[in-house]
């Protein structure tokens, strides 16, 4: 397990503060990826993704991260391949972060922590009806992460960035009609893959997590602008948006597998 003195400290929001426990969960997320221990499968797929811009709805913020929806209403967004039987529809995406760039993601690689973290959400569309059925299944979800690190200036972020004065308060929603998701993935295909759950309630354990190996770069300017939004609705005392992130879960009788070596 990942030793103290590199685990965050932070106040925990509300939402996390409750034990949080799934009682008999066994597939729980987000977990520390133990580079070491992974273990390469050469039968993995290359992962396919394929996104159309013009699926984008909306930027809102749900009091607990800021969220841009799809139109998944038919497979116009979808990912296919990777460790995955179906294809999937991508539903939304959003972030995880931390009050200060030393901590924020919540996965961690050999017990790193990133500033934050990308969640794709994903459902597999070809088996369940809809999304709320998917979120109850084993292979209903799947997750692709993506580990935000300190560097370059994102050009791509920045117009997600734009638009956040616009979404500060818990329950407000802004249209944002074109925007390529595929833009905020790092080019390097390699990945990790393990089966777990949501970070978030319900925490069914329904999400095949799909890990990029490599980070993308943002400035501190970013980072800083995903911290000036707030937990709390208008008129609310302030309560700014950050450490909004899962601890670490027990990996129990899992192997997390590599599609590199
Ligand atoms: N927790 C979640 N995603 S995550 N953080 O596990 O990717 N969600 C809650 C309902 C829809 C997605
Ligand atoms: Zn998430």
């Amino acid at each position: 397990a990942c030793s103290r003195k590199n685990t965050r400290n932070a106040a925990l929001h509300p939402l996390w503060q409750s034990p949080l426990t799934i009682p008999g969960g066994t597939r729980q997320s987000p977990i520390n990826i133990q580079w070491r221990d992974s273990v390469y499968d050469p039968f993995l797929k290359p992962l396919k993704i394929s996104y159309d811009p013009t699926t984008c709805l909306h930027i809102w913020n749900n009091g607990y991260s800021f969220l841009v929806e799809f139109d998944d209403s038919a497979d116009r967004s979808i990912i296919i391949g990777g460790p995955l039987e179906n294809q999937y529809r991508l539903k939304q995406f959003h972030f995880h972060w931390g009050a200060v760039n030393d901590w924020g993601s919540e996965h961690t690689v050999d017990c790193k922590f990133y500033p934050a973290e990308l969640h794709l959400v994903h459902w597999n569309a070809v088996e369940y009806p809809s999304f709320e059925e998917a979120v109850m299944e084993g292979n209903g979800l799947a997750v692709i992460g993506v580990f935000l690190k300190l560097g370059a200036r994102h050009e791509g972020l920045q117009t997600l960035v734009d638009a956040l004065p616009a979404v500060r308060h818990k329950d407000t929603v802004i249209e944002f009609d074109v925007f390529d998701p595929s833009c905020l993935l790092p080019s390097c295909p390699d990945y990790w893959t393990y089966a777990g759950s949501l970070t978030t309630p319900p925490l069914t354990e329904s999400v095949t997590w799909i890990i990029k190996k490599k980070p993308i770069e943002v400035d501190e300017d970013q980072l800083e602008a995903f911290r000036t939004l707030l937990f709390t609705s208008h008129g609310e005392e302030e309560r700014r948006m950050v450490d909004n992130f899962r601890p670490l879960q027990p990996l129990m009788d899992r192997t997390v597998r590599s599609s590199f070596r």
